[in-house]
């Protein structure tokens, strides 16, 4: 039955602590590179590049820059620098490159693989003071910020003139225009509005050596050679520092709609893909699935009432039976035409019934809540202790076998338990970007433990390359998947990729550990 949605919303809570932590001597296999360590000197040097307030070394403050969002993987910085401006940038990594000081460029920290914060006692390089947004023109619709831009002040701004940013994600509210970049951000609309690989149309970047590559352009076409900015996209600061972004933003949609949907089998999950490309066509702008277990997490972080729970309960008392959810969004120009398409869509896959329940928001507040659904279970997956994370790409007929295949193996080995709270595992769960063939699978445990890590890594990730997928769709490599690369990259693309990193930053002070 296909109802009207009716459910106000709350807002999702804070994530609770971590108890269990992943510091560097937790990895008895990782050293310290041989780099050199801070000095009066060189705190004396930056002195005079920064003023006192762009130069942390009290170590109260600088906790919160030592480690992650999920308060997962945490180093130990004495030192965190904030410059303001790209020649500030420019100054500091010049003087790192010459004293072999190692150091981590840091966004919002919103990362989820621990490539923003240091392993050991890196130098954080923080964007958070470069903030300006430099022009917008009106008529191109390209936006040149600042690295340190929060993403969601910049698509406020350009909602304000008529357009869109080309990226959305959960973290919108603290992650920075420049980390998206650095870390290729996908997001939740990469099915609409491509990745940024097409939508960045210039950078500016601080080498190593402090060198700043210009190419702040606003042009469209450019084929005069290697097309170097691209280098940098998704290189998670091993690379260089992004200070500056150019980038070329959509019209923003006038016709919003959100439907959600609970279907009784993964392959209804796929058919009701095919039908949304084929059916709503152009206006399709996300399409999102969601395993129940996932839902059953949700539940108890929003405790709220899930949309397609029909009686007057909340939490995870309201999460209906069916195996599988569908969060689908069309945006268009015409709201008449978006919503008739939308209808007939929706009565076609239920006639069918490829779908056997779902809600359409009403207003813009119902569709925030049934939205919050889908963005908070990333949050939720951690509220019993830890979270062990693998964001993949997979054909879309084999994605949702390995999260069958992972809870099986869980099981097998007694690891897993929703009501015994001795055993490791809460749950293992699975949602994500069906539309651009990213799954999620959160596994949700009670304390991060050897035992658990060693049934997952490398099983998920020999899983992936069986299937000729990616170890990583969007999160990154960052710390966490540094050693794994191997599943998704031949012997030839990482020595092209270790002979750019030697190119570029010789004495390897940007990001180390990290990524390759
Ligand atoms: O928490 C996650 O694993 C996913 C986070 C984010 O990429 C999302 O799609 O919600
Ligand atoms: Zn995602």
């Amino acid at each position: 039955m296909l109802r009207l949605f009716t459910r106000s919303t709350r807002n999702i809570p804070l994530c609770q602590r971590f108890s269990s932590t992943l510091t560097a001597d937790k990895y008895p296999n990782i050293k310290r590179g041989d780099f050199g360590k801070i000095n009066d000197e060189d705190i004396n040097h930056f002195s005079k590049i920064l003023s006192p307030n762009q130069l942390i070394t009290d170590s109260n403050d600088i906790t919160g820059y030592n480690q992650d969002w999920m308060k997962k993987y945490i180093g130990q910085s004495k030192l965190v620098l904030k410059p303001k401006t790209t020649e500030q940038v420019s100054e500091i990594l010049k003087y790192c490159n010459q004293r072999k000081l190692a150091v981590v460029p840091q966004g919002g920290n919103t990362g989820l693989v621990g490539g923003s914060v240091p392993v050991f006692d890196e130098i954080v390089i923080s964007l958070a003071s470069m903030n300006n947004i430099r022009s917008f023109d009106q008529s191109s619709g390209i936006l040149k910020v600042d690295a340190g831009v929060i993403l969601e002040n910049a698509d406020n701004y350009l909602s304000e003139n008529g357009y869109i940013f080309p990226l959305d994600l959960g973290a919108k509210g603290s992650c920075f225009v420049g980390g998206n970049v650095a870390t290729n951000a996908g997001g939740l609309r990469l099915l609409r509005y491509g990745s940024l690989h097409g939508s960045v149309l210039g950078l500016e970047v601080v080498l190593a050596d402090g060198t700043i590559y210009n190419s702040m352009h606003s042009l469209r076409k450019d084929n005069t050679g290697y097309d170097l900015k691209q280098l940098f996209i998704g290189s998670e600061g091993s690379l260089g520092i992004i200070t500056g972004v150019s980038i070329l933003c959509p019209a923003r949609p006038k016709s919003v709609n959100v439907a959600f949907l609970g279907l009784e089998n993964y392959e209804q999950v796929t058919k009701c893909f095919q039908k949304a490309k084929s059916e709503l066509g152009e206006i399709l702008s996300a399409f999102e699935f969601m395993d129940k277990d996932s839902q059953l997490l949700a539940a108890q972080t929003l405790k709220t009432t899930h949309p397609l729970c029909q009686d007057d309960i909340e939490g995870i008392e309201s999460v209906p039976e069916y195996p599988f959810y569908v969060l689908l969004e069309t945006s268009g120009s015409n709201k008449e035409h978006d919503d008739i398409k939308l209808e007939k869509f929706l009565e076609d896959v239920m006639e069918s019934e490829i779908v056997v329940d779902g809600t359409v928001s009403q207003d813009e507040q119902q569709l925030k809540t049934l939205w919050t659904w889908r963005e908070g279970i990333a949050e939720a997956s951690q509220q019993f202790g830890g979270v062990y994370k693998y964001d993949v790409s997979l054909p879309l007929d084999s994605m949702y076998k390995l999260v069958e295949s992972v809870k099986e193996r869980l099981n097998e080995l007694e690891l897993s338990s929703t009501e015994d709270n001795k055993k490791p595992v809460y749950e293992a769960v699975g949602y994500g970007h069906i539309g651009d063939g990213n799954l999620h699978l959160n596994v949700a445990v009670r304390e991060y433990n050897k035992e658990v890590e060693k049934a997952l890594e490398p099983f998920v990730y020999e899983f992936i390359e069986s299937h000729k997928g990616s170890i990583s769709a969007e999160h990154g490599l960052g710390f966490q998947k540094k050693n794994y690369i191997k599943y998704s990259k031949s012997e030839t693309e990482i020595n092209m990729m270790k002979d750019l990193k030697k190119h570029y930053d010789p004495n390897g002070i940007l990001n180390p550990y990290k990524y390759i």
